[in-house]
């Protein structure tokens, strides 16, 4: 059915699309519900995977709000109707600009740095602040992506926090608790764990009733995710006391909700490899040529005689890593037919470019229960990437 339907919304949209799948949404939002469930929170949607306002908006309409990092992200949150009391704006290097803009059309400020806490001094707001710490705890994933450990940009080191606190506090800003967020990708509870527990002591310890928890919970890209079991059962239990848990959560909500659909321009076989070559490629979805990163590829229309290959599958841009998939063994498509990517609905097309002068492509809500399809997002034109040239 989901294929059926895709070659319908490609025949009204062309290639290369974003297509995200409503039902997945509500999935994936059911499971964090139900790990949460009994616990008083502030569930947020972290923008930064996914600044569409009218997928930030499915989550406004189920209680969310909104991590920001930019006023891009305001802005998208703006969009979507996102309440001022529901916007939490996190970042390491908070403009002065963004300060004064910022101030008061957010709820929650998570401040970074003593220094940051120091340009606190020049304005006035009546938000309320966290300190986000660095509980030098290992994810246990990608090391770009890894922001918990003593070497990493982030947080506030923990003999720092007395400072912090007391520039803050001289300020008469209102600090309301701690904020943790150890990396994104993290399938193994441990790490949650052990940097949450850090943060629940330090809050019983300076008399804290509010935590913000962060993100971070891994999906099934290639065999492991995190164990939502597993993690209410060990993590869950710590918030008992507190009367608020703010969460931000970006990749679990929205990541297995989305598709990038290609066309295969043609299949290039060398006395050493095959390659399949796609319309698209890291333009479009970086993360492959990023990090290293595995998503999923399916052949809609397999080449007869069906004969499975070990394939690149390899975009049209001119670098060398331009791949989206690398030695994998799939049916080798039929010239022109449709590729599937999978899980990239979260940063996939918020970490896209215009490199090589490509335009990004159009992105498609689709309901698989009503039948509905919604453009939410149009194609990007050849004008649109010059529109700022003077
Ligand atoms: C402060 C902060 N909160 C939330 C997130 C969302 O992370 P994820 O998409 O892994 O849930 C990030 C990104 O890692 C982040 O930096
Ligand atoms: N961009 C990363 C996630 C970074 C999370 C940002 N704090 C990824 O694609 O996996």
């Amino acid at each position: 059915m989901l294929e059926r339907t895709i070659k319908t919304v490609v025949e009204h949209y062309g290639t290369p699309l974003y297509v995200y799948v409503k039902d997945v949404i509500r999935y994936q939002l059911a499971k964090v519900k139900r790990v949460f469930e009994g616990v008083r929170m502030l569930p947020t949607f972290a923008c930064k995977a996914n600044n569409n306002p009218r997928l930030i908006q499915l989550f406004l309409e189920e209680g969310f709000g909104t991590d920001i990092v930019s006023l891009g992200e305001y802005h998208a949150s703006e969009l979507a109707g996102v309440p001022r009391e529901r916007i939490v704006w996190n970042g390491n290097g908070k403009t002065k600009a963004e300060m004064g803009f910022l101030k008061d059309k957010v709820g929650f400020i998570n401040v970074d740095s003593v220094e940051e806490a120091q340009r606190w001094a020049d304005f006035q707001s009546d938000a309320n602040f966290f300190i986000r710490i660095n509980p030098d705890v290992d994810p246990r994933t990608h090391p770009h992506i890894s922001t918990g450990i003593r070497e990493t940009k982030f947080g506030v080191h923990i003999d720092l926090i007395d400072e912090a606190l007391s520039v803050l506090r001289k300020q008469g800003k209102k600090v309301l608790g701690f904020h943790i967020h150890i990396g994104s990708q993290i399938t193994e509870v441990e790490p949650f764990l052990e940097a949450i527990s850090i943060g629940v002591e330090l809050s019983k310890k300076y008399g804290f009733g509010c935590i913000n928890i962060g993100g971070g919970w891994g999906i099934n890209y290639s065999g492991k995710e995190l164990n939502l079991e597993e993690y209410r059962s060990k993590v869950v239990p710590l918030f008992s006391s507190f009367e608020l848990v703010i969460i931000e959560l970006g990749r679990y909500l929205i990541g297995p909700a989305g598709i990038l659909v290609a066309k295969v321009e043609y299949v290039k076989r060398t006395p050493y490899k095959t390659f399949v070559v796609l319309d698209v490629g890291m333009n479009a979805l970086v993360r492959p040529a990023m990090y290293g990163a595995h998503h999923g590829v399916h052949v809609l229309e397999p080449e007869e005689p069906w004969e499975e290959s070990i394939v690149d599958v390899v975009g049209p841009l001119c670098e060398t890593g331009d791949v989206i998939a690398r030695n994998r063994s799939i049916p080798i498509p039929k010239c022109g037919s449709l590729m599937i990517v999978e899980d990239v609905g979260a940063y996939g097309f918020s970490m896209a470019s215009n490199y090589n002068s490509h335009p990004r492509p159009a992105e498609v809500l689709i309901d698989l229960s009503t039948n509905e399809i919604r453009l939410i997002r149009r194609r990007e034109s050849i004008e649109d990437l010059f529109r700022n040239v003077e």
